[in-house]
């Protein structure tokens, strides 16, 4: 059977713009430069689980395999050798479009399940990470994240490394069009001795885990003065096989208008790129700053896991 053309919009070998549903309306207004901004409480109502929750709950209890490969020593997750020439190779040009338009860009299959799966099964080895953080407890939503330890394990530093020099230039365009002084250098390596001379010293890559109820809520992921302005996440599990629901969600609120919210659409191994806190964007008198959080709607069921790569350490 002759395949059916892929109606997604391509950026490049690699890059794709996957469609995405994009609706209007009050979300997260006015929290304006809020650390993981807004909260809300964490009681709900009881759930009642859909048809295809409950046929995967007893396929996974039957199923012998569990969803990911477990015990990889420290550092020896499986990686792309050409990774770090992948990244370069990728439709910049393509993807900034994106990203100066909407905020946000995809990656599509930037990672391979393998690499995927090693990634998630390293949430258990504690002495990668430097602290666990509980969601609920900081009212941040329901789940669990973990931000890595220096040195970073393989493939996240390189992931980080890769990513930087091209978002650099991106983010150095952006200041510019918003007219502000600040150019961010061309290695990461440079950048990073900013952040730790004024104290932001602390490593920010993050793995984070959720479960069945499980979600992030809408956040902007500042820990300093020294803010990057933009971040990528990739997708480590599988889309309607590991979980269910989950999905990758972004409000972007302009001046003197409603939010508009965009899910994105990611697969196993998909990135996405976004803006931390704030993107030029053109509105009828000229370009103003428009504000962004990202954020995950609930699990409804199965395991969910994330790789995250911020690129200014914490204080
Ligand atoms: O789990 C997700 O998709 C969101 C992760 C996130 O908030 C982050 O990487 O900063
Ligand atoms: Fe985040």
């Amino acid at each position: 059977m002759a395949a059916r053309p892929d109606p997604r919009q391509q950026c490049g070998p690699v890059g794709v713009e996957r469609g995405e549903v994009t609706a209007s309306g009050k979300v997260g207004v006015g929290h304006g430069g809020t650390v993981r901004g807004k909260r809300h409480s964490n009681s709900k109502p009881p759930r009642r689980r859909s048809a295809a929750c409950r046929r995967r709950k007893r396929r996974s209890a039957s199923a012998s395999a569990p969803a990911y490969r477990d015990g990889l020593p420290p550092g020896g997750a499986p990686m792309p050798t050409d990774l770090s020439a992948r990244i370069g190779a990728l439709d910049w040009p393509c993807l900034e479009q994106q990203l100066t338009e909407r905020g946000h860009a995809l990656v599509q299959a930037l990672l391979d399940p393998d690499t995927c799966a090693a990634l998630a099964a390293l949430y258990p080895h504690t002495t990668l990470f430097r602290s666990r953080i509980d969601m609920a407890r900081h009212g941040f939503g329901q789940g669990e994240y973990q931000y890595f330890a220096y040195p970073l394990p393989e493939p996240v530093a390189t992931l980080r490394d890769a990513f930087y020099p091209p978002l650099s230039v991106i983010a150095n365009r952006w200041h510019a069009a918003l007219g502000l002084p600040l150019r961010y250098p061309a290695a990461l390596a440079d950048w990073l001795a900013r952040c730790h001379a004024a104290g932001q010293r602390r490593p920010t890559p993050l793995l984070l885990q959720y479960g069945e109820g499980d979600y992030n809520c809408l956040h902007q992921d500042l820990y300093g003065e020294h803010v990057f302005p933009l971040q990528v996440a990739i997708l480590l599990s599988r889309p309607g096989a590991d979980f269910d629901g989950g999905e990758f969600v972004l409000t972007e609120q302009r001046p003197r208008r409603q939010s508009r919210a965009a899910v994105v659409q990611l697969r196993q191994g998909d990135a996405v790129i976004f803006a931390v806190h704030h993107r030029p964007a053109q509105g009828g008198r000229g370009i103003h700053r428009a504000t962004l959080r990202h954020g995950v709607s609930e699990v409804r069921c199965g395991r969910r896991h994330t790789l995250g790569l911020i690129f200014h350490d914490a204080s």
